[in-house]
């Protein structure tokens, strides 16, 4: 059956000078899915998700979103669709949360302020964040806290396509736990496509519904949760897994 690929890597390459760090990479992520990367460091999770939204050339092959060859698109555009969330805070820090969660809003609703004021209350609530921080600027929030507001932050634009590079790296365990819940609740309200690379097993199990796990610049598996935990196709997936499957 053909597949509906929201996002879909055919033939690509990527060279760092002498290091081939991917070649002839191919995978489709299909509309609503929410794919986790995982593998050992320097396996190529950061350079796939830099693919997707450009920040990262390829040497060959083609790159295709909504069936589109990124190539031959406007990049200014596509990242407006495509948020892109990463470990630690991105925020402006001479913004208050308002000004950086409404910046993308903003400029889409064209001065709309009532509308965009709507939008920044919407994902504030979302990611549980009180409205008396809407005033506040990131050095008066805490690590967690300015993570919500970036997450509010990349969701506001309305994009199709949410990446995030190891989001919730930087807190601690409860407050890991609530942004993992509530990144599956918008997950499941928004029906947005998620890339998320994590170090994490056990995160990547429990938010994935799709894991794509990575050696060296390959995919050595690309499936469910369930299917992963019931059979790892190699040692190295084992030794990824050990623990957590020990655990279980
Ligand atoms: N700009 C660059 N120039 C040269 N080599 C690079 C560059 N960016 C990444 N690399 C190398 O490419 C490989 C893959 O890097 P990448 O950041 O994609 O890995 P990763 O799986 O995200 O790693 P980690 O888990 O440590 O974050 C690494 O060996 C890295 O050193």
């Amino acid at each position: 059956m053909e597949q509906n690929c929201h996002i879909q890597f055919k033939h690509v390459d990527k060279f760092y000078g002498e290091n081939k760090l991917i070649q002839d990479l191919n995978f489709c992520i299909e509309k609503g899915e929410f794919v986790t990367l995982i593998g050992s460091s320097g396996s190529g999770k950061t350079t796939i998700l830099k693919m997707i939204n450009g920040l990262i050339p390829i040497n060959s092959g083609e790159i295709f979103i909504n069936n589109k060859n990124i190539a031959n698109e406007n990049m200014i555009m596509l990242r407006r669709n495509i948020g892109y969330a990463i470990q630690g805070s991105v925020l402006f820090p001479h913004m208050t949360v308002e000004k950086n969660i409404s910046y993308v809003p903003n400029l889409l609703n064209k001065g709309d302020k009532e509308r965009t004021r709507k939008t920044v209350k919407k994902w504030m609530d979302i990611v549980g964040l009180e409205k008396d921080m809407l005033s506040r600027y990131p050095d008066e929030l805490s690590g967690g806290q300015q993570q919500r507001v970036g997450i509010a932050r990349s969701l506001a634009a309305n994009p199709d396509i949410l990446l995030m590079d190891e989001p919730f790296g930087a807190v601690d365990e409860i407050t890991r736990k609530q942004l993992q819940e509530e990144i599956k609740r918008i997950h499941n309200e928004t029906g947005i496509t998620i890339v998320f690379v994590t170090h994490d097993i056990r995160e990547a199990l429990s938010l994935g519904t799709k894991i794509m796990i990575l050696q060296e610049g390959d995919i050595v598996q690309y499936d469910t949760p369930e299917k992963i935990k019931e059979n790892q196709q190699n040692s190295y997936i084992k030794d990824l897994l050990g623990e957590y499957i020990d655990f279980e």
